[in-house]
């Protein structure tokens, strides 16, 4: 997995590298203004033959003064570049300034309003050089229009556009874009590529940023061990390799080496949901799973199942007796079992059984609904082996003040993103949190988080559909069952859950429903080598 970074984790190490004395601003801004224009014709090709036109917007602060070093490089490569500035160069930081003045003695720098009419070619390249991690107000009103009129020019080919480090206005943290009251903000959507410098900024993977992942620059900054966010998948290696290191996955073993899920289910026609999960613990490679259900619901499961066995469960006090057999290594409650005491019962019974011995639990659906009265009840009786499984709703009835200063379009108001609140919330709650979504942000109590980006070239939005969230807390408890799976933290095992869910749906493609995601499985496995 590879490290993503908060605004303030990036500055902390630009500054850790400039005072440390192993690397000048001035050089780090020449590199990112370099790495920005290389990742540019990576992408694009050659110069479009006639057509070497551009146009760099640049802005106050240093993301300003890497567009002059882009002007720069590009009117050495013979591009013809028209340069605009927002802002007064006389109050530009100093590395910025200093390559303003190595631009000025090339080329003329207009004010950014000189833009606005929308005279003159469009051109084949506009970079976006205005606001990067500094930003933190809504941008102004004439550096938008600025750029939409750019894209707009009545003449000229189609223009690239690219975000030199993000969109303007956007909130690095969040991926919130920060639009004025008085227009709207076009940058994000008409971004065509996002260049950043030495890791991706947490945003990059919260929103899209670009037709493709954003590409990232090595700027000379030096990795260290801090904790940061880290991005679910394979990082520098194949994804085999990465998932036998956090799973059983492709181990053989005894069937009770890979361990035995109990799931719990609903009552009479309202089973499915815990059927899938149960399906999806035995697919990944559990090697026993048991479906517990009401007396009245056995044979409506007896006749669906075959490979999974079959308990029938009066209440929480026959769920202690059952815990009490410690082969069955990992539980899961939720999908389809209804909302209610029952539920908040059986809940509190399987993590008082469970809190002392290391087994795990995941908790999703009605196992969260039945606390929306009172969270704190479930916030206490939480272990450390414990994944919940929330979407948004149900994350903000156990969490409503940090769902509250998410939901803001400000986030500078706010100060919450998806993943500091996702954070917060596997704090307060001592467990881990997979807070799902396009974006599936995961966070546990000892400070580490994930973000699991079903963008760019892992986009699947025909996952969004019913029963989906079910397959993906059986697939969570199915990983967590084996005898490996005591020597990984929850986390780790919840975001390789979330990188096969995606896996299996893009695999699929289009006209997939919830059933197809565990038998999509063992292509899945065949195609990783295992
Ligand atoms: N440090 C380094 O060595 C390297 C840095 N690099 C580059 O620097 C970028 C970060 O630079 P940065 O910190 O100067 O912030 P940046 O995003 O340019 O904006 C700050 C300026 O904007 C202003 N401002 C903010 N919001 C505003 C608004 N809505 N409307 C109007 N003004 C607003 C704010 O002014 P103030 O808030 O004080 O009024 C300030 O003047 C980073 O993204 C990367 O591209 C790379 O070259 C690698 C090496
Ligand atoms: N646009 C999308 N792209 C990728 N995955 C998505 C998208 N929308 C939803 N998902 C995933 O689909 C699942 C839906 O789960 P959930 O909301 O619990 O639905 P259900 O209760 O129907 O199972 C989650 O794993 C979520 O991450
Ligand atoms: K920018």
């Amino acid at each position: 997995m590879g490290e993503i970074l908060t605004a303030a984790q990036m500055r902390a190490k630009e500054n850790k590298a400039i005072q440390g004395g192993f690397a000048h601003g001035l050089t780090l801004m020449e590199r990112a203004g370099q790495g920005v224009v290389d990742a540019t014709f990576r992408v694009i090709g050659e110069a479009r033959d006639g057509f070497m036109s551009a146009v760099v917007l640049c802005g106050p602060g240093n993301n300003g003064g890497d567009g002059f070093v882009i002007a720069r490089v590009l009117h050495e490569m013979g591009w013809q570049v028209q340069v605009y500035l927002y802002g007064d160069a006389g109050r530009l930081p100093p590395d910025a300034r200093t390559m303003y003045d190595r631009w000025v003695a090339i080329g003329p720098v207009s004010p950014i309003k000189d833009a606005v009419s929308g005279q003159g070619d469009r051109p084949v390249l506009l970079f976006d050089a205005m606001f990067g991690i500094g930003i933190n107000r809504p941008i102004p009103a004439v550096c938008a229009q600025a750029f939409e009129a750019i894209c707009t020019r009545a003449t000229g080919p189609e223009c690239f556009v690219v975000a030199v480090d993000c969109p303007s206005g956007m909130d690095v943290d969040t991926g919130a874009v920060l639009v004025g009251p008085d227009g709207a903000n076009t940058l994000l959507e008409r971004t065509d590529l996002c260049v950043t410098f030495h890791a991706p900024k947490l945003g990059h993977y919260l929103t899209e940023v670009g037709r493709q992942r954003p590409a990232v620059v090595d700027i000379g900054l030096r990795p260290e061990d801090e904790v940061v966010t880290q991005l679910v998948g394979p990082c520098g290696g194949p994804a085999k390799e990465w998932l036998q290191s956090v799973t059983a996955l492709g181990a053989g073993g005894h069937k009770y080496d890979r361990g035995h899920v109990l799931v719990l289910g609903g009552g009479v026609g309202k089973g499915g949901a815990a059927r899938m999960a149960a399906r999806s613990a035995l697919r990944v490679g559990a090697g026993l799973v048991t479906l517990t259900v009401p007396p009245e619901a056995i044979p409506e499961n007896a006749a669906q199942l075959n490979a999974i066995m079959l308990r029938p469960l009066d209440g929480a006090d026959a769920l202690r007796e059952m815990l009490a057999d410690k082969r069955l290594s990992s539980v899961c409650l939720g999908p389809g079992l209804g909302v209610g005491d029952r539920t908040r019962a059986l809940v509190l019974a399987a993590l008082e059984e469970t809190a002392q011995d290391g087994r795990r639990v995941v908790l999703d659906a009605d196992a969260l609904g039945s606390f929306a009265e009172d969270p704190q009840a479930l916030f206490e009786a939480c272990h450390a082996g414990v994944v919940i499984t929330p979407h948004e709703g149900e994350f903000a009835r156990l969490f409503p003040d940090l769902a509250e200063r998410t939901r803001h379009s400000d986030p500078a108001a706010t100060g919450l993103g998806k993943v500091e609140s996702t954070c917060r919330a596997a704090e307060r709650l001592g467990a881990t949190v997979l807070l799902k979504g396009e974006a599936t942000v995961l966070a546990d109590p000892e400070g580490r988080s994930m973000i699991h980006a079903a963008l760019y070239d892992r986009a699947a939005p025909w996952l969004g559909t019913a029963g989906a969230g079910d397959v993906l807390a059986g697939l969570i408890a199915g990983l967590s069952a084996g005898e490996q799976a005591r020597t990984h933290a929850p986390i780790d095992l919840a975001g390789a859950a979330a990188w096969l869910h995606v896996e299996c749906a893009r695999q699929f493609g289009p006209g997939l429903i919830a059933e197809d995601l565990p038998e999509q499985l063992p292509a899945v496995f065949r195609n990783l080598g295992f």
